[in-house]
Parts: C-alpha cells; structure tokens; sequence
C-alpha cells in the first residue's frame, strides 16, 4: 500500500514557546504564527515578565511582530519568583494571563530570577488554584551533587509530588518531559496534571548528541536522555492520551551563542514545527495521532477552544536551511541542511 500523500490536521497550537524580544520577534513571531494559531509564551526574559502589567506589554510587542495575513493569538505567562504575591496572581488572572511559570533558580536559561524553595509560592499557589491560573513547571533540581541526567527524575519525586497533593485542584504542566519517569507520573497522576513533550526530546537521544562529536545544537534543557527515554516519549506522545499535548520549547539563541565553549541551552524548531512532529510520528506509525496531540488535546486542557480551521501537510521532502537571520544575527534551526519528508502546504 501507498503511504499518505496528504494529511489534513485541525490547525495545531503551541503549548510552550520562547520568543524572547526585541530584534529576535520579527524571526520568532513570524515563525510562530506560520505554524501555529496560538502559543503559550514563556516569560524568562531578562528581566523576566513577573506581573500582569509585564504580561500585557510583552503582549503588545509580539502581536506587532504578527505578519499581515496570520491569525496569531499569545497566551501570555507570568514568571514565579520568591516574591510573587497571591494579589499578583489575582490581577495577572484578572488580565487574562493564563498560567504561572516555576523555574527553579538555576535551572535553565534566564532562571536566575527563579524560586528558591517551593516553599515560598506555597501562598502563589493557593491564589493560582482558586482562580484557576495554571501551573507550569521546567521539573529539575538544580543541587549540585545531582547528576544532570537525573535532574528530571529527581524533581519529580522531592517536589512535584507534593505539589500536585497539597493542591488537588490545580491544573499542572510539567513541561518539556525527558524520561520515562515523567511519562509515568503524568500517565497516572491525578486529572489535571499533564505534560509537554518537544519535537526535538522525540526525534533524538544524547547519542545524536554526543556520539561522533559533540553537537552543540541538540543541547537544551532538561538535557537529552538515553533512548530508553527517548521511546517512553513517543509511546506516551502517540498514545492518545490526552495528558500529553505538543510544546516545542522552540527557543532561539543565536549561532555564536550555541557554538562556543560554553554554550546556551535551546533548540530552534519553530520554523518547521509540525513538519518534525510529523517525521516523528510516521517513524513510530501514529500519524494518525498527531492531530488529538498538536490540535485537540493542548486547548481541552487550558479550556479553551479547539481551532476550527485546518492545516495541510504533504509529503513532498525539503531541505532545512543551513542557517536563518535574526535581527543581525545568525540562527541555526535544528535540523539545519537536513531533509523533513513533510511540509506545510
Ligand atoms: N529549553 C532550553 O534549553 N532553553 C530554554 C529554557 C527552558 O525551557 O528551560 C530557553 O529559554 O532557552
Ligand atoms: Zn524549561
Ligand atoms: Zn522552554
């Protein structure tokens, strides 16, 4: 039998995204907006978006960035520090701010700002769960004597536990997931606790990483695992479930940021987004799953309606570019020369 030549999806969203600002949105916003109608817009700037008067400029400025012709809506987030009051919480809630980001300090990109004992946003929490903001969580302890693979594993047990009891009715996104433990928890954790899973944590293992030379661009955070791992994603991605739901984590630093002796963590897959998702989901024979992941699942947790037009993806292979230009700047997508056997019509 013929393998489809055509696949028509319910236009898919973005459940986490990094557009960062300034001369970098005109690239990312653009990207973005080509593939997705709507996205949850991380708030690690420097300094980070910490209240709803933040949330609404930082919204004001990407929408500028939306190309003539594109339908792009911004979920904005607000960033959890030490000092996020309940009031805080209400008024960002009040001005349509969907969902409060936790970044343990240390733990990623632009996280300095981040919390320091979770102890300390338990009254942020209550505020959260009573209005119904969402909690999004990059899940890893940032100690130092813990290995950086375990990271993920490790904050599930001493820390994500607890939360997810001692606030049973707060809706909870454990982002970006990298190992079979996180599938596990979220597959049987209570409703309302779900998780993200990126094209690139499906795609790749740390050998594509590591194995040959050391390739600066599949660097990011939490860090890729071994492909144990790498399978317990696509089982749980194309399982149908409806806890685990399309985040690209597509975060773009620029080329002489990744290719250095200390380089950034982050992908850039938004330029070609659903096209990677799609190779992912052929190589495991679920395409047919790829629509309740990128389009139906994302927008039933958040409460939100799910897209009524549609996508056309066809199998017509491409090449990535080598490199893209941001602002003045180059950025190397992931994936860079390499040929996807979808593309969005
Ligand atoms: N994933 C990453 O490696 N980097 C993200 C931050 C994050 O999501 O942890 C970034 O902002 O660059
Ligand atoms: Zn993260
Ligand atoms: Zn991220």
């Amino acid at each position: 039998m013929n393998p489809k030549q055509q696949i028509t999806l319910r236009a898919p969203d973005d459940w986490h995204i990094h557009l960062r600002d300034g001369a970098a949105l005109a690239r990312t916003v653009g990207d973005a907006a080509r593939q997705f109608r709507r996205a949850i817009i991380m708030p690690n700037l420097v300094p980070p978006v910490v209240n709803a008067e933040d949330a609404l400029a930082y919204k004001t400025r990407i929408q500028a960035e939306v190309p003539a012709g594109l339908q792009f809506t911004p979920l904005m987030v607000i960033y959890l520090t030490d000092n996020t009051t309940p009031e805080m919480v209400r008024e960002a809630q009040a001005a349509g701010v969907v969902a409060a980001k936790l970044y343990p300090a240390g733990a990623t990109t632009n996280s300095d700002s981040g919390v320091t004992d979770i102890n300390n946003i338990y009254p942020a929490l209550e505020a959260m769960q009573t209005c119904g903001m969402k909690l999004l969580l990059h899940g890893e302890v940032t100690t130092s004597d813990i290995d950086i693979f375990d990271r993920e594993r490790i904050f599930i047990e001493q820390i994500l536990g607890r939360v997810v009891e001692d606030f049973p009715t707060l809706k909870v996104v454990l982002e970006h997931i990298t190992t079979a433990h996180a599938a596990e928890f979220v597959g049987q954790a209570r409703e309302g606790v779900a998780a993200t899973i990126t094209a690139h944590h499906l795609l790749y293992n740390r050998n594509h990483m590591l194995v040959g030379g050391i390739r600066p661009h599949y660097y990011c955070l939490p860090i890729l695992k071994r492909g144990y791992h790498q399978n317990a994603l696509i089982e749980a991605a194309t399982s149908g479930s409806p806890k685990f739901f399309l985040g690209t984590d597509s975060a773009p630093h620029a080329q002489g940021k990744k290719e250095t002796a200390c380089g950034c963590a982050g992908c850039y897959t938004a330029f070609s987004a659903i096209e990677l998702y799609a190779e992912a989901f052929e190589r495991a024979g679920k395409l047919e799953k790829l629509e309740g992941f990128a389009s139906e699942f994302g927008p039933d947790f958040y409460e939100l309606p799910r897209n009524t037009d549609t996508i056309t993806l066809v199998r017509e292979p491409w090449t990535l570019p080598s490199g893209l230009q941001m602002g003045n700047e180059s950025l190397i997508p992931l994936a860079a020369g390499e040929t996807l056997n979808w593309r969005l019509a």
